[in-house]
C-alpha cells in the first residue's frame, strides 16, 4: 500500500495543499484561491470559513481527481500565513473576520505597548510590538469592538483554527506563538506578564505543542465532509516562515531563505538565542525544536507585482507580464520604485510609509516599470542582507521560495542584487513542503529534520551573480536605500487623502 503525507500550505492569495510519498516525491497538487478583504487603507481580513473550505475543496480533489486513496495518508500538518487573529466564542464560534498579518490599522495600540512595557516586551518576546503582530489586533477589537471582545474565549492563528475544524482539539505551535508576542521566548509559555498588563485573560491563550506533536486524528465530523478517514493523524505545523526554511532545507546558518509569496521575507536560521536585532527583525521560535529563526519581512513583494498587474497590466499572463522585464535594463533606465504600498515592516516599521516610483521618464515603458518593481522588491530584501552583513553574519548561499521564484528572470535578478549565490528548488513551493515533512518527521518515518531533507528537499537550478550587473546594484541600491528618508514626509502629508473605502 501507498503511504502518503499531505502538508497544507494556507497562504495569503490561495490555499495548495501537496500529497508526498515516502520517498519526498510530490505525487499530486491541489489549490484554491480565496479573496482579502480590504475596507479601509490599512485593513486587511479574511473569512476563516474560506480557509476551511478552501483547504476542503482541495483535499476533495485531491481524493477525487488525483485519486489518493484517504487510506493512504497517513499524516497531515500545516504552513499558515502568520500572525492573523482568530477570535471564538465559547462554542468555538469565530466572532469576526480574521484580522491579518498585512492588516497596519494597530498602530495605535503597538505605542501603547510600548509605552506600558518599554524594552521589557521586547526582552520578553524578543520582537517589538508591530502592527502585524497578534497582540496589537487584540488590542485594537478590545478598544474598539467591546461587544466582540466580551464574548471572546480564546484566540487562534490561521493554521490553528483549519487545524481546530479538522481534530475538534484546540491548540497552537511554538513557532506561529511567537508571532503572537504573546510568548515569553525563553521560558517557552505564555507570559503572564503581558497577559496582566494588558488585561487579556490567560484562558484565551490555546495550549502550546511543538511542530511535530500529534494533535489528534481527524475527527469524523471533517471525515464525513472531505472524505478523508479518521485514522489520519494531525500534527501541529507552524509558521509558514518557519515550514518554508524547512522545505527549503534552511537548516544551518550559512544558508539564507529569500520567500517572495504575497509577502517577501529574508530569513536566517539561528542557533543562539542570545543574538540580538534589537527588534529590528523578527525573532521566532522554529519547527525544528529547540532552534529559532530570524527573519526581515517586506509586507508587499509579490502582493506588489499583484497590484501592478491588476492595475496595469490586467490583460497580460503573469509570466509573460514579468519576462517583459528582460526588454528593459539592469536599474529600469533608471527608474526605482519601493514597495512600500501597505505600508512597511523591515528595516522601516512604518505603518503610514507609501511607494513610490522615482525618476519617471517620458521615454519610460511598461517594460521599465514592470523591472522597477521586480528590482525594487529585491532592493528591500537587500536592505535586510545588510543587517546580517552589519551583525557580522556569514552565509554564502540563499535558496529561493514562493510564487517569486517561478520567473528565471527575477531570480537572476536576485543573485545579481544580492551579490551571492541563489539556488532555486525543482518545486517552488516550500512552505507545502515543510509542512509535509512536518508530518512526516512527527509519523516517525525520519529521525529527524536533517535526514527528511536530504529525501524531500531537491534544489533546482543555480543562478550566480554577473559582476558587471552586481556593481551597478550596489550603486542602484545606494540610491534606492535614500528614497525612504525623502518620502517619509510626503507619505505623511498625503495620508490625509488617502482613499476611504474601496
Ligand atoms: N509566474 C510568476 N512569476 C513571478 N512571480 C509570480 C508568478 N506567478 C505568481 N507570482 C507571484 O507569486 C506571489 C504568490 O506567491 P505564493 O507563494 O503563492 O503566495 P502566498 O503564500 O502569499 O499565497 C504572487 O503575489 C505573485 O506576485
Ligand atoms: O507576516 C508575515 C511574517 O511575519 C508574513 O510572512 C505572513 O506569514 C504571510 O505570508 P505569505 O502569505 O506572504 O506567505
Amino acid at each position: 500500500m501507498n503511504e502518503y503525507v499531505l502538508g497544507v500550505d494556507l497562504g495569503t492569495s490561495a490555499v495548495k495543499v501537496s500529497a508526498m510519498n515516502r520517498d519526498g516525491e510530490i505525487v499530486a497538487q491541489q489549490s484554491f484561491d480565496y479573496p482579502l478583504i480590504q475596507s479601509h487603507p490599512g485593513y486587511s481580513e479574511q473569512n476563516p470559513e474560506d480557509w476551511v473550505s478552501g483547504t476542503t475543496v482541495a483535499i476533495v480533489r485531491l481524493i477525487l481527481d488525483d485519486h489518493i486513496k484517504p487510506e493512504e495518508i497517513s499524516g497531515i500538518s500545516f504552513s499558515g500565513q502568520m500572525h492573523g487573529l482568530v477570535l471564538l466564542d465559547a462554542n468555538n464560534q469565530v466572532l469576526r473576520p480574521a484580522i491579518l498579518w498585512n492588516d497596519t490599522r494597530t498602530s495605535k495600540q503597538c505605542r501603547e505597548i510600548e509605552a506600558k512595557l518599554g524594552s521589557k516586551f521586547v526582552d520578553i518576546t524578543k520582537n517589538k510590538p508591530l502592527e502585524g503582530f497578534t497582540l496589537p489586533k487584540m488590542l485594537w477589537v478590545k478598544e474598539n469592538e467591546p461587544d466582540i471582545w466580551s464574548q471572546a474565549k480564546t484566540f487562534l492563528l490561521p493554521k490553528d483554527y483549519v487545524r481546530y475544524r479538522m481534530t475538534g482539539k484546540l491548540g497552537m505551535d511554538y513557532s506561529d506563538a511567537t508571532g503572537t508576542v504573546l510568548l515569553d521566548v525563553k521560558d517557552g509559555q505564555w507570559s503572564q506578564a503581558i497577559c496582566d498588563a494588558f488585561d487579556i485573560p490567560m484562558s484565551m491563550c490555546p495550549p502550546l505543542m511543538r511542530s511535530i506533536d500529534s494533535a489528534g486524528t481527524v475527527s469524523s465530523s471533517y471525515a464525513v465532509f472531505s472524505g478523508l478517514d479518521t485514522h489520519t493523524k494531525v500534527f501541529g505545523g507552524a509558521a509558514d516562515n518557519a515550514a518554508g526554511a524547512v522545505g527549503a532545507g534552511i537548516l544551518s546558518p550559512n544558508m539564507v531563505l529569500s520567500s517572495i509569496g504575497t509577502s517577501g521575507v529574508v530569513l536566517k536560521y539561528e542557533e543562539d538565542p542570545t543574538v540580538d536585532y534589537h527588534g529590528v527583525l523578527q525573532f521566532e521560535d522554529h519547527a525544528i525544536p529547540d532552534s529559532y529563526y530570524s527573519m526581515g519581512v517586506t509586507l508587499a513583494a509579490g502582493y506588489s507585482l499583484n497590484w501592478f498587474k491588476r492595475t496595469f497590466a490586467s490583460d497580460d499572463s503573469f509570466d509573460d507580464m514579468v519576462a517583459s522585464a528582460a526588454e528593459s535594463t539592469v536599474g529600469a533606465n533608471g527608474l526605482l520604485y519601493t514597495p512600500y504600498i501597505v505600508g512597511e515592516r523591515a528595516p522601516h516599521a512604518d505603518a503610514d510609509i507609501r511607494g513610490s516610483f522615482t525618476g519617471v521618464d517620458g521615454t519610460h515603458k511598461k517594460t521599465d516599470f514592470v523591472r522597477a518593481v521586480l528590482e525594487g522588491i529585491i532592493f528591500s530584501f537587500k536592505d535586510i542582507m545588510d543587517i546580517y552583513d552589519e551583525n557580522d553574519k556569514q552565509f554564502d548561499t540563499v535558496v529561493a521560495i514562493g510564487g517569486g521564484a517561478k520567473s528565471p528572470l527575477w531570480l537572476q535578478i536576485q543573485a545579481d542584487i544580492f551579490n551571492k549565490k541563489v539556488v532555486s528548488l525543482t518545486n517552488e513551493q516550500g512552505p507545502g513542503m515543510g509542512a509535509a515533512m512536518i508530518a512526516a518527521v512527527g509519523l516517525g518515518w525520519f529521525k529527524n529534520f536533517q535526514e527528511c531533507a536530504e529525501k524531500f528537499v531537491h534544489f533546482g537550478k543555480t543562478y550566480l551573480p554577473n559582476p558587471d550587473n552586481a556593481k551597478k546594484y550596489d550603486q542602484l541600491h545606494q540610491i534606492y536605500a535614500q528614497v525612504y528618508d525623502q518620502t517619509k514626509g510626503i507619505s505623511q502629508q498625503l495620508l490625509a487623502y488617502r482613499r476611504e473605502n474601496n
